[in-house]
């Protein structure tokens, strides 16, 4: 059974628009959980333009299902995952001004410097994950690193899935086949939404994990949106009356 993990980053978008506490990032978590999500994944950014640094301690005795937190291994982002310690660290390489996540590790490259930071959470016990392409030649290199799980990078899938969802999903079920073969888990997560999601779990073995936010409260609105216009409609008719 693959686990939902919702992430929050957008709410926390929204509430820095106004500068106040609207939406409350902690309710919000808070709320998710109690619908079932299994897990809260945030994803602070250096320029902390949605979740800030001090919003990943603060979630930390909100969050009672699997607690992710995502980003580049930076000296402050591996100082902060240490002390709070969550229960699963995704490591991203995007850059400090990255609109948002656009590539997964070159893990030839970056081996060494991956089994250093990966060996420091897990000795902290941390589970680590580390955000791949769809590539099965990339998952020797990933074993190595000494990572618990990868994080498929599933943009590439969504942006494919209307032209030909078949073909979108062929590098995704080929990399998780050769992760399952290596022993290494897998989770995904980047674009997937309502309409994607149900395909490519179908088709990924033994997917863990997924990780959701853009769409998820994009859907949220669209989907919420009639409901509160009407409210608001039925509150001014009643002033009338
Ligand atoms: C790794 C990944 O795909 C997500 O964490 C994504 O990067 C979310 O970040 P933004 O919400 O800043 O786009
Ligand atoms: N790891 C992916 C994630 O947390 C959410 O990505 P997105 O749904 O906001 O694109």
């Amino acid at each position: 059974m693959t686990r939902l993990s919702v992430n929050i980053n957008k709410w926390a978008t929204l509430r820095n628009a106004r500068g106040g506490n609207t939406p409350d990032l902690l309710l919000t978590a808070t709320r998710i959980q109690e619908y079932g999500a299994e897990g809260i994944t945030i994803h602070p950014r250096p320029d902390e333009r949605h979740i800030r640094y001090q919003d990943a301690y603060d979630l930390k005795p909100i969050v009672h299902t699997e607690y992710n937190i995502e980003g580049n291994p930076i000296p402050s982002f591996l100082e902060m995952v240490l002390k709070i310690k969550p229960t699963q660290v995704t490591l991203v390489p995007d850059g400090p001004d990255a609109l948002t996540s656009d590539h997964g590790w070159d893990v030839n490259t970056h081996q060494g410097f991956l089994q250093d930071v990966i060996g420091q959470f897990k000795e902290a016990g941390i589970r680590t994950s580390i955000f791949l392409d769809p590539d099965p030649a990339l998952i020797t290199g990933a074993v190595k690193t000494g990572a618990d799980r990868i994080e498929l990078y599933t943009e590439g899938y969504a942006s494919q899935y209307g032209q030909d969802r078949e073909k979108a999903i062929h590098p995704y079920h080929e990399t998780a086949l050769e992760a399952k073969r290596q022993g290494i888990g897998v989770n995904a997560g980047h674009d997937l939404n309502l309409q994607n999601i149900a395909f490519f779990a179908e088709h990924i073995p033994e997917l863990l994990e997924v990780s959701i936010g853009h769409a998820l409260i994009c859907e949220s609105i669209e989907k919420g949106l009639d409901n509160v216009v009407r409210m608001y409609l039925n509150r001014l008719k009643s002033d009338i009356e």
